[in-house]
């Protein structure tokens, strides 16, 4: 296999860049462009040491100093013989020790090759190879946490059990089609139902933990919708802490989204404040509520916001109806609980199970809202070391595995041939081998290692 190289550190100005080189002749690659100050040969270096030296170009002119660092095969990150020098962090220096490590034969490496080497030798498994990827998205401690589990191999442990079961269980359905005259161990159909009703249980719950784990992870794409004046704004600065948006009496203050994030306990909630939505005839605050419209399109989760001490209007009223129409999950607050309240609440609660009182002036009703939005969201009880999916990959091929297992029950529940059932099994134990990787086809690998940036 070819020799790759790449800068594995972002191409900006930063203390220093490290050019990564793997393959057979990494080393001697390494050697070329870079003079150890101590004279000894970069070849003989053992695996895991480095040494201070000059980066030097072809004809042995100085480019920069720096360190370089020897892994050899197969104790390195890729499997391969590595060598990693690290120059200065300057973005045309970086660029051109990479360029002399590709005059000395090594070829720019494509998006993830690295770790498409670690997996394809055998260091990584496919899931966990993503979850080198989810530590470098990672923005927090959910992500990151999520990350390690992944990393570590716990959720490919968990479905290639699972598979391994199903390519057994296929096996003994294979030899029973085949010889049925034969005294082979028994497959019961009971056992066979009780397997799938076990993977089936498996599967439900990481696709059901996966929910509330991406939304830990992720945070929630959240608008503030209502009326104008009914206390948005306000609202929004409270769940941050800290004055963002403008606050005044005047209808129709907030006209440009405000985008900013808070913490309502553990949960990140990406909110948008938008401009009051109603009939009118002004310029800018038509363009705002088009784009507060548009907001909505676009969230998970909607804060309704109206005023406890006005009675709801026509206005109120068509807002309920277009939210109800997007199908949101909706949080109805009536705001300005320190206000005497006229609003019919029966009304409201036609349109979500979450109608809370809250004062967002006073900075009261914010357990009321954390508890609404945690069950709304179902995420209460969530346990953090749940094993949950790195990325859509993944989840779309759990979907898939549950869907053949559950047709396979059906089958076996309407006394279908077991060649029917076994068609199904086997579908749905493809799609958890393709999950893991162990039967992945190479359009899927090609397609898990393209979304990697260079040098990773
Ligand atoms: N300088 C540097 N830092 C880095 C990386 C790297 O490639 N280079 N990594 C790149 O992402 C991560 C670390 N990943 C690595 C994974 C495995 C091995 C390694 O040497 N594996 C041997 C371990 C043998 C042993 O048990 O001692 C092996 O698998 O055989 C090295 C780095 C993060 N930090
Ligand atoms: N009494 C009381 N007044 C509040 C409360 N929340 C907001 N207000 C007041 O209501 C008025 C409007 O508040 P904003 O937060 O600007 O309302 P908004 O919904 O963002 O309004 P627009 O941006 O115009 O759509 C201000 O005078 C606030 O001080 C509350 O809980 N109680
Ligand atoms: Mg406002």
């Amino acid at each position: 296999m070819k020799d790759i190289c790449a800068v594995s550190t972002p191409l900006a100005e930063g203390g220093i860049s490290v050019i990564r080189i793997s393959g057979e002749n990494a080393i001697s690659i390494g050697a070329k462009v870079f003079k150890p100050l101590s004279c000894k040969s970069v070849e003989n270096m053992a695996g895991y040491t480095c040494a201070y030296g000059k980066i030097v170009d072809k004809n042995g002119r100085e480019v920069d100093d720096g360190v370089l660092t020897v892994f050899r095969a197969p104790k390195s990150y890729t499997g391969e013989n590595v060598c990693e020098i690290s120059c200065h962090g300057g973005i045309y220096v970086t660029k051109k020790v990479l360029r002399l490590c590709i005059e000395q034969g090594a070829e720019l490496a494509q998006r993830g090759e690295f770790t498409k080497r670690a997996f394809l030798n055998g260091k990584l498994s496919l899931t966990q190879a993503e979850g080198v990827m989810e530590t470098i998205s990672a923005q927090g401690e959910y992500a990151l946490n999520s990350a390690n589990l992944t990393k570590e191999g716990r959720l490919f442990r968990l479905i290639s059990d699972m598979s391994r079961k199903f390519v057994t269980i296929l096996g003994e359905l294979a030899a029973w089609v085949d010889y049925p005259e034969e005294d082979l161990p028994e497959i019961s159909e009971d056992n066979l139902r009780e397997s799938l009703k076990n993977a089936l249980a498996g599967l439900d719950k990481i696709i059901a933990d996966h929910d509330s784990g991406m939304i830990l992870k992720n945070g929630v794409d959240t608008v503030i919708a209502g009326k104008p004046n009914v206390g948005k704004s306000t609202l929004m600065n409270m769940l941050l802490g800290y004055d963002r948006s403008i606050v005044t009496n005047v209808a129709g203050t907030t006209r440009d989204v405000i985008e900013e994030s808070a913490k309502l306990g553990e949960l990140i909630l990406k909110l948008s404040d938008t401009a009051g939505i109603h009939e009118t005839d002004d310029e800018v605050e038509k363009i705002g509520v088009d784009i507060a419209k548009k907001k909505l399109k676009n969230a998970m989760l909607v804060i309704e916001v109206f005023d406890i001490s006005r009675e709801l209007d026509e206005e109120d009223l068509e807002l309920l109806e277009y939210v109800k129409k997007l199908g949101k999950k909706v949080i109805i607050v009536l705001n300005k609980s320190d206000l005497e309240n006229v609003v019919e609440r029966s009304l409201l609660e036609k349109y979500s199970d979450y109608v809370i009182e809250i004062s967002a002036k006073l900075d009261e009703g914010r357990e009321e809202l954390q508890k609404a939005t945690e069950k709304l969201l179902g995420i209460g009880g969530y346990d953090a070391d749940s094993t949950i999916f790195a990325n859509e990959r993944q989840i779309a091929c759990a979907e898939r595995a549950r869907k053949y297992l559950a047709m396979a029950l059906e089958s076996l529940d309407m006394g279908e041939t077991l060649d029917a059932v076994t068609v199904m099994i086997d579908n749905g134990a493809n799609a958890l081998l393709e999950l893991t990787g162990e039967k992945a086809t190479e359009a899927v690998v090609d397609e898990v290692f393209s979304k990697f940036c260079v040098g990773k």
